[in-house]
C-alpha cells in the first residue's frame, strides 16, 4: 500500500479494527450455527432424547439470531468507515486541486475532474475489498485452525493450504492475469470522458464545421476500447469467484479425505464429521472474496498515485500572510522574475523587472501569447515562480498563503462568471456580509442602478444560466460592482472590456475609473487607444519586458509599443 494511502486509512483504524472484529464474528455465528445445525440433523438419525439436544437447539438459536446482529453492526461500523475514508480523501483532493483550478482551464479540465472523481470512488474500496477481507480471513483462519486441531492435525494442515490457495496464490494468478489492464482501464476511462466534455463544450465548433460525424467515430472507438478492458475485468472477477470455490470445494474434499479413516478408527464420531465439514465450508465466507482482492489493491493504488500526482503539482502552500489593510494601496515589486509553466522548456516570463508604485496605474500590453495573463496568474499566486523575486509591499509573494494574496487583490477579468442566483448575491460574491448601503452604493458606482431598477424584482432578480439574462456590458459592471464591493488595496484588469461595442466599453472604462481611483492598477490589454490615462505601459515580448514608460515616452521611442499602436490606428482608419 503506498504511504499517501496508509496515511488516509491510519487515522480510521479503531473503527476499521471493529468493523473487522464484528465480520469475524459474523463468519463465526455462521459457522457456528451451521455447526450446530449439523449436530442436531446428524444426532437426531440416532434418536436422542430432547435433553440431549437441549444445548445445540439453544446454540442454533443463539448463533441464528447474533449473525444477523453481527452482520448488521459490521455493515453498519463497515460503511462509517468507508466513509471516513471518504470525507479524508475528498479533503485533500479539494485542497490539491482547488489552486489547480487556473491550470485546469487549459482543456484537461475533463479528465483531470472525471479522473480524480473516479479516484475517489475506487479508493474507497480499499477497506472494503482489501484490509477487512484479509484480516478477516487470517482471524477465521486462527479460530477454525483451533477447531480443528481438536480432532486431528493433518485436517488444520488441509485447511490452512486451501485458504493460503485461495487467499493468497489464487488472487496473485488473478492479478498476474489482469497485467496492465488496471492502468490501461484507468487511461481508457480518462480518454473516454475527456472527449465526452470536449464534446458537449465544443458542439458549437463542430456541427459548423461539421466535423460531429468524425468526433462520433472518436468517441465510439474510445467507448469500445473502454468496453473491452471492462469486459476484461468482469471476466477476472467472474474467475476470482469461480476459482475461490473451486478451492473450498477441493479442500471440503481434502478434509473428507482425512476425516472418513478416523471415523472407521473411532478416534472421532459421524457426528463430528458433519460439524467438522460444515463448519469448514462457513469459514471459507472468509477467503471467498479475496480472490480479486489484489486487483482491487491495484486499482485503489493506481487512483491514489492519481490524486498524489495532482498534488505534486502544487506547490506547497506557504502561511504567511501579508496582512495588507484595505484602501491603502500597496507597491508590487519584481526583480529578475522567471517563470516557465511545468511542461514548458522555455520560460514564460523572463527576467522582469518592474514597479508598481501605491496608487499607480499600469498597463500590461503586447502580442497575444506574450505573458500578460500568466503575469496576473503569478500576482494572484497560482503558480508558484522559479527564480527572482515578486513582492506584494513588503511579503515575498512565494512565502505567502496564495489564499492570503487573494484576499487583498480585486479582479476584473474579460469572461466574468455570473452564477444563476439573484443580482444581489452575484455582486455579494465579493463580500457576503456587506451591508444594503454597501450593496447599492457598489452598484451606484458600476453603474448598475438603471437597470436593476429596470428589472421585474430588482436585486431580487435572478439571472438565469451563467446569466444569460444579462448583456456583455452588464455582466462587466457586475464584475466592477464585485470589486468595488471588496475593497482590496491591489486591482487587476484582464482586459475587462474585450468583446464590447466602442459605446458599451466606454460606460464599463468609466465604472473601472472609479474603480482604479486609489488602487494599485495593473491592467492587461489590447486596447492600445485609451491608455493615455495610465501612469505607466509595461510592454512585454516572448516574456520579457521589452519597453515600459507612460504613452507619450512610448509613442517617441518609436519601438514595439509604437509599431502595435501604428497598426491599430491604421485598422480604425480603414474601417472608416
Ligand atoms: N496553463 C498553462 N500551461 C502551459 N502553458 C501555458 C499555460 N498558460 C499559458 N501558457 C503559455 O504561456 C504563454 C503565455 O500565455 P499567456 O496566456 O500568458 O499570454 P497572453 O499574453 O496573456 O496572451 P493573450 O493576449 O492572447 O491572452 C503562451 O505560450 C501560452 O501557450
Amino acid at each position: 500500500m503506498s504511504r499517501k494511502l496508509f496515511s488516509w486509512v491510519l487515522p480510521a483504524w479503531k473503527t476499521m479494527a471493529a468493523g473487522i472484529l464484528l465480520a469475524f464474528f459474523t463468519v463465526f455465528s455462521g459457522a457456528g450455527l451451521m455447526g450446530t445445525a449439523a449436530y442436531i440433523i446428524a444426532a437426531a438419525a440416532l434418536h436422542p432424547s430432547m435433553e440431549a439436544l437441549s444445548v445445540a437447539i439453544v446454540g442454533v438459536r443463539f448463533f441464528g439470531l447474533s449473525r444477523a446482529v453481527f452482520r448488521y453492526a459490521e455493515r453498519y461500523i463497515s460503511h462509517d468507515a468507508t466513509f471516513r475514508l471518504l470525507s479524508r480523501i475528498r479533503v485533500f483532493l479539494y485542497a490539491a486541486v482547488e489552486p489547480q483550478i487556473p491550470a485546469a482551464g487549459r482543456g484537461k479540465s475533463g479528465e483531470m475532474l472525471y479522473g480524480l472523481v473516479s479516484a475517489v470512488e475506487e479508493l474507497k474500496y480499499v477497506y472494503l475489498r482489501v484490509l477487512n477481507p484479509y484480516s478477516v480471513a487470517a482471524l477465521v483462519l486462527i479460530a477454525a485452525a483451533l477447531f480443528l486441531a481438536l480432532f486431528s492435525s493433518p485436517m488444520v494442515y488441509a485447511l490452512i493450504v486451501g485458504f493460503v490457495a485461495a487467499g493468497i496464490c489464487w488472487p496473485v494468478l488473478i492479478r498476474y492475469l489482469a497485467g496492465s489492464t488496471v492502468s490501461r482501464r484507468d487511461r481508457a476511462r480518462g480518454r473516454f470522458h475527456c472527449l465526452l466534455v470536449d464534446t458537449i463544450r465544443g458542439i458549437t465548433e463542430l456541427t459548423a464545421y461539421d466535423a460531429a460525424g468524425r468526433q462520433q467515430e472518436q468517441i465510439a472507438a474510445a467507448g469500445g476500447n473502454l468496453a473491452r478492458l471492462q469486459k476484461k475485468k468482469v471476466r477476472l472477477t467472474g474467475l476470482a469467484d469461480a476459482g475461490s470455490q473451486v478451492i473450498t470445494s477441493y479442500t471440503l474434499w481434502a478434509i473428507l479425505f482425512l476425516a472418513v479413516p478416523l471415523v472407521y478408527a473411532k478416534k472421532i464420531s459421524g457426528i463430528d464429521l458433519a460439524v467438522i465439514l460444515l463448519v469448514v465450508q462457513s469459514s471459507f465466507e472468509a477467503v471467498l472474496p479475496l480472490g480479486n482482492a489484489l486487483y482491487s489493491l491495484a486499482e485503489s493504488r493506481t487512483a491514489a498515485r492519481r490524486l498524489e500526482a495532482v498534488q505534486a503539482w502544487t506547490a506547497p502552500a506557504a502561511s504567511r500572510k501579508p496582512g495588507l489593510k484595505p484602501r491603502y494601496p500597496v507597491p508590487v515589486e519584481a526583480r529578475s522574475l522567471c517563470f516557465s509553466y511545468r511542461d514548458s522548456r522555455i520560460w514564460t516570463l523572463e527576467n522582469l523587472s518592474f514597479t508598481l508604485a501605491p496608487g499607480e496605474r499600469v498597463a500590461l500590453v503586447g502580442p497575444s501569447g506574450a505573458g500578460k495573463s500568466t503575469m496576473v496568474s503569478l500576482l494572484l499566486g497560482f503558480w508558484p515562480y522559479q527564480s527572482g523575486s515578486l513582492r506584494l509591499g513588503n511579503f515575498e509573494l512565494k512565502d505567502c498563503d496564495p489564499g492570503e494574496i487573494r484576499r487583498h487583490i480585486a479582479v476584473v477579468t474579460q469572461h466574468t462568471h455570473i452564477f444563476n442566483t439573484t443580482i444581489r448575491d452575484n455582486i455579494l460574491l465579493a463580500r457576503p456580509e456587506a451591508g444594503w448601503n454597501e450593496l447599492e452604493q457598489a452598484a451606484e458606482d458600476a453603474a448598475l442602478t438603471e437597470l436593476i431598477e429596470r428589472l421585474p424584482a430588482g436585486y431580487d432578480t435572478l439571472t438565469g444560466l451563467n446569466g444569460r439574462a444579462l448583456s456583455g456590458g452588464e455582466r462587466q459592471r457586475i464584475a466592477i460592482a464585485r470589486a468595488l464591493l471588496k475593497d482590496a488595496p491591489l486591482l487587476f484588469l484582464d482586459e475587462p472590456t474585450a468583446g464590447l461595442d466602442p459605446l458599451t466599453a466606454r460606460e464599463v472604462m468609466a465604472g473601472i475609473d472609479k474603480l482604479m481611483a486609489g488602487r494599485t492598477t495593473l491592467l492587461v490589454t489590447h486596447q492600445l487607444t485609451g491608455l493615455a490615462g495610465m501612469d505607466k505601459i509595461l510592454v512585454l515580448s516572448r516574456g520579457k519586458l521589452v519597453e515600459q514608460g507612460n504613452m507619450r515616452e512610448l509613442l517617441s521611442r518609436q519601438g514595439l509599443f509604437y509599431e502595435m499602436w501604428k497598426l491599430q490606428q491604421d485598422r480604425c482608419n480603414w474601417s472608416l
